[in-house]
This record gives C-alpha cells, sequence and structure tokens, in this order.
C-alpha cells in the first residue's frame, strides 16, 4: 500500500489526474469503480512527470517507454486505414494529430468482487480522445459495449489489441464512426487486469466534422470545439454518469 501512496493522484490534498488512484469524489453518495489504477501521460515525452511512474519492477519506465512508441506506430496505420475507408485523405486524423499528440496510459486492475452483481470494474462511459488501444488480460473477459440496448462480451484473443473509437472520431466523422458505451463487470472468483492506452488531439486544436462527410444526405452532426473545453464538459460529464458527446450536437 505504502508503495502505491508515492504515486497517488492526491498531492498536497489536490487531485491531480495522473498518478495512483480512483476517480475524484465530486458528490456525495457518488459511486466508485471495483478497481485499482494508475494513470501517466507517456507522450510527448518531454511532458512525462516521470516522479508519478513507479520505479518498482525497474524495468518499468523502459517498457512503457517502449510500449508507447510502438502504440504510436500502430494507431498511425490504423488511423491511415480509418481515414481511407471515410474516403478521405488517409493523413487526415494522423496530421490533425501531429508528432507530439497526448497519449495516457491507463493500467487497470479489477480485483475480484464477492458481490459482483453491485459493482462495476469501470461504470458505463464512452471514451473522449480519439481512440484507445487496449491491451486485455489473455482469458479473463469483462468488457461489454452496448448496442441497441444490450451488452455484449467482448471476447478476447490471444496476443490481441482491442481498439476502441473514442468521442473526438465520432465528432471528426461526423457520426459515421460511433464511440462506444462499454463497462468492465467483476468477477466471484477472477481479478482482471488490463492496459489501455488513450490517443488525443492537442488540448488547443479545434476539432469539428470534416467538411467532406457534411452534405445534404448527412448534414453537419456536431459542434466544432476545442479540445480543452470538450475535456473540461467530459471529464464534469464523466463523473455524473453523463455523455459530453450529447452536449456536442448541432
Ligand atoms: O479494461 C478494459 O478492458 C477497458 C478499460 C476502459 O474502458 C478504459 O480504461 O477506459
Ligand atoms: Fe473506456
Amino acid at each position: 500500500m505504502e508503495e502505491k501512496q508515492k504515486y497517488s493522484n492526491i498531492r498536497d490534498g489536490q487531485f491531480g489526474k495522473e498518478g495512483y488512484g480512483n476517480d475524484e469524489i465530486i458528490a456525495e453518495g457518488q459511486i466508485l469503480d471495483w478497481t485499482d489504477r494508475l494513470f501517466l501521460l507517456v507522450q510527448p515525452g518531454d511532458a512525462r512527470k516521470l516522479e508519478l511512474w513507479p520505479t518498482n519492477p525497474n524495468s518499468l519506465r523502459y517498457v512503457l517507454h517502449e510500449y508507447t512508441m510502438k502504440t504510436k506506430k500502430l494507431v498511425e496505420n490504423v488511423l491511415k486505414t480509418a481515414a481511407k475507408s471515410l474516403e478521405l485523405n488517409e493523413d487526415f486524423f494522423v496530421s490533425h494529430l501531429g508528432d507530439k499528440f497526448p497519449m495516457f496510459a491507463r493500467f487497470n486492475y479489477y480485483p475480484c468482487c464477492l458481490k459482483p452483481d453491485l459493482v462495476f470494474g469501470l461504470k458505463p462511459h464512452s471514451d473522449g480522445p480519439l481512440i484507445t488501444v487496449i491491451l486485455p488480460e489473455k482469458d479473463v473477459e469483462g468488457l461489454q459495449v452496448l448496442k441497441d440496448g444490450e451488452w455484449i462480451k467482448v471476447t478476447t484473443s490471444p496476443d490481441a489489441f482491442i481498439f476502441n473509437i473514442g468521442d473526438q472520431m465520432e465528432i471528426m466523422s461526423n457520426g459515421i464512426f460511433k464511440s462506444p458505451v462499454h463497462r468492465v463487470v467483476t468477477f466471484s472468483d477472477k481479478d482482471r487486469i488490463s492496459i489501455a492506452m488513450f490517443c488525443a488531439n492537442l488540448p488547443e486544436k479545434v476539432i469539428g466534422p470534416a467538411d467532406e462527410l457534411v452534405n445534404d444526405m448527412r448534414p453537419r452532426m456536431y459542434k466544432n470545439l476545442k479540445v480543452k473545453y470538450y475535456f473540461e464538459v467530459f471529464s464534469q460529464m464523466f463523473l455524473q454518469g453523463k455523455r459530453a458527446i450529447d452536449w456536442a450536437h448541432v
């Protein structure tokens, strides 16, 4: 416990986004997730808060750096394919992101729970950034996606990543790609771990639907929004269990 507290997301009584710990508590009775998590900015390199990067195990810094670089390459390739599938220039998403886009790593540990019906490992939410790369536990399922009012299990496959579309992608694709509501359930007899890498546009960028995807058949669905502002709204709404994307509609 002491080791974890060295990296706590509460410093001098102030809640910080990065570090070890659960969500900020903003309301009495707010339901917290059944999870232990560490959240770190991993990209751009010069903005890392290394004092929050655990030194045990010793290899973590090196491995996380390598993992970040490889995830970046992978994401760029996937984003090129995604742009092509929308008949946009293949660099559409990649050029918006630029080279120094923010990437965050979230290490999720969901302990087993004697009353799994009463808690979520992670409550229903959508991801705010552009795209998330999830490395799930090899053989413990737990992630579920809401589709047409039903919760569908996301199956895992050894050595496969899960790519999740985030709100920024839904906005930029004018709603063609959907940012799904998803949640993580717990089990009475199994723990689960996952690593989620969130890739976002720079806070000062303004994003909106691609011009090519707005036409008479498909009118503009979302406002143009400054990313920083969207995140402020997102954080508040997330804690209240609401979706920021509903607020972003024109
Ligand atoms: O643990 C998972 O599989 C999903 C994690 C997730 O949705 C998140 O961290 O936003
Ligand atoms: Fe998520």
